[in-house]
C-alpha cells in the first residue's frame, strides 16, 4: 500500500495531498501495457509561450501553410472534459485552478491523437509543460523535438489577449490568468532552458502583429528545410 508521504510527492496535485488519493486511482487504472514508439524521422514542433501569447494562432497558419497536424495539449484535454467522463471530471477541476494535470493523463491523448492522424509531421502545442510532461513523453511515446517554438509575450499583452479572446473558456479570467502565467514561469521556463541549453529552442518575439510573428516562424521552418505548400523545392 501507498504510504501518504508518496502522495505528498505527486506533483500538481489541486488540494495538495488529499487529491492524490483522489485522484490517483483514475490515473493508473488505463495504464498501457505496451507502447509503440514513433520513428526517429517524425518531425516533431513543440509550442510553447504563456497563457494567450499566440500559439493557436500561429499554429493553425503553420498548418495551412505546411501541412503539420496540429495538435494541442490544451484542446485535447477539453475534449476529454466534454466527453463527461471520471477523467474530465477531474481534468476541469486542474484546468479551473489553472494547475497542469498529471502527464500520463496528457500523454495518452497526444499519443492517441498521433497515432489517429496518419501524419509524420506534428506540431504540439502547450506541450511540455513541465518536466514531468517532458519526461513521460520521453519514455512512453519515445519522442524528441526536432525543433522547440517558443513565442515570448510580456504578462500585460497576454493578460490583454487572454481577457479579449472571450471564448467561455473556464480559465479565461482574472483569478486563473495569475495562477497559469505563475505555472508558466516555475514550471514551463525550466523546461525551455533546458531545450535552449541542447540548442533546440527558437524564441520569437510574439508581442507583435500576427503577420510579422509568422515571419519569423517561417524563418524557423526554412531553417528545418521545410518550404510552404504549393512552393517547388529547387
Ligand atoms: N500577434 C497577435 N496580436 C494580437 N492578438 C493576437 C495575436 N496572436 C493571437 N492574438 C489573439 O490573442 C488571443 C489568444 O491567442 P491564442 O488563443 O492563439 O493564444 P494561445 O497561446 O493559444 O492561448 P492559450 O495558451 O491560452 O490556449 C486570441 O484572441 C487571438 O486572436
Ligand atoms: N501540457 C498541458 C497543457 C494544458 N494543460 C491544462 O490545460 C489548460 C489550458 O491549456 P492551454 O494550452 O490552452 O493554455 C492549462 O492551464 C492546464 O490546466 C495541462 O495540464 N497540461
Amino acid at each position: 500500500m501507498e504510504s501518504r508521504a508518496n502522495h505528498n510527492q505527486v506533483s500538481h496535485c489541486p488540494n495538495k495531498c488529499l487529491s492524490c488519493v483522489q485522484w490517483l486511482p483514475l490515473f493508473k487504472k488505463k495504464k498501457q501495457n505496451s507502447i509503440e514508439k514513433f520513428q526517429n524521422h517524425d518531425i516533431i514542433v513543440y509550442v510553447l509561450g504563456g497563457p494567450g501569447c499566440g500559439k493557436g494562432t500561429q499554429c493553425s497558419k503553420i498548418v495551412e501553410d505546411f501541412g503539420f497536424i496540429h495538435l494541442s495539449a490544451g484542446e485535447l484535454l477539453e475534449t476529454e472534459v466534454k466527453t463527461g467522463s471520471e477523467t474530465g471530471k477531474m481534468i476541469q477541476e486542474f484546468k479551473k485552478e489553472g494547475k497542469l494535470v498529471p502527464s500520463e493523463v496528457v500523454v495518452k491523448l497526444l499519443k492517441q491523437a498521433m497515432q489517429r492522424s496518419g501524419n509524420r509531421k506534428f506540431l504540439i502545442d502547450g506541450f511540455p509543460r513541465n518536466e514531468e510532461n517532458r519526461l513521460t513523453a520521453e519514455k512512453m511515446l519515445g519522442i524528441q523535438p526536432t525543433i522547440v517554438l517558443v513565442f515570448d509575450c510580456s504578462e500585460e499583452e497576454m493578460i490583454r489577449r487572454v481577457m479579449q479572446r472571450n471564448q467561455g473558456r473556464v480559465d479565461d479570467n482574472m483569478d486563473t490568468i495569475r495562477k497559469r502565467l505563475k505555472v508558466y514561469k516555475e514550471s514551463t521556463l525550466p523546461v525551455i532552458d533546458y531545450y535552449a541549453k541542447k540548442g533546440k529552442a527558437r524564441k520569437i518575439n510574439a508581442e507583435r502583429p500576427v503577420e510579422e510573428v509568422f515571419r519569423s516562424v517561417e524563418a524557423v521552418f526554412s531553417e528545418l528545410g521545410l518550404v510552404k505548400r504549393g512552393k517547388t523545392i529547387v
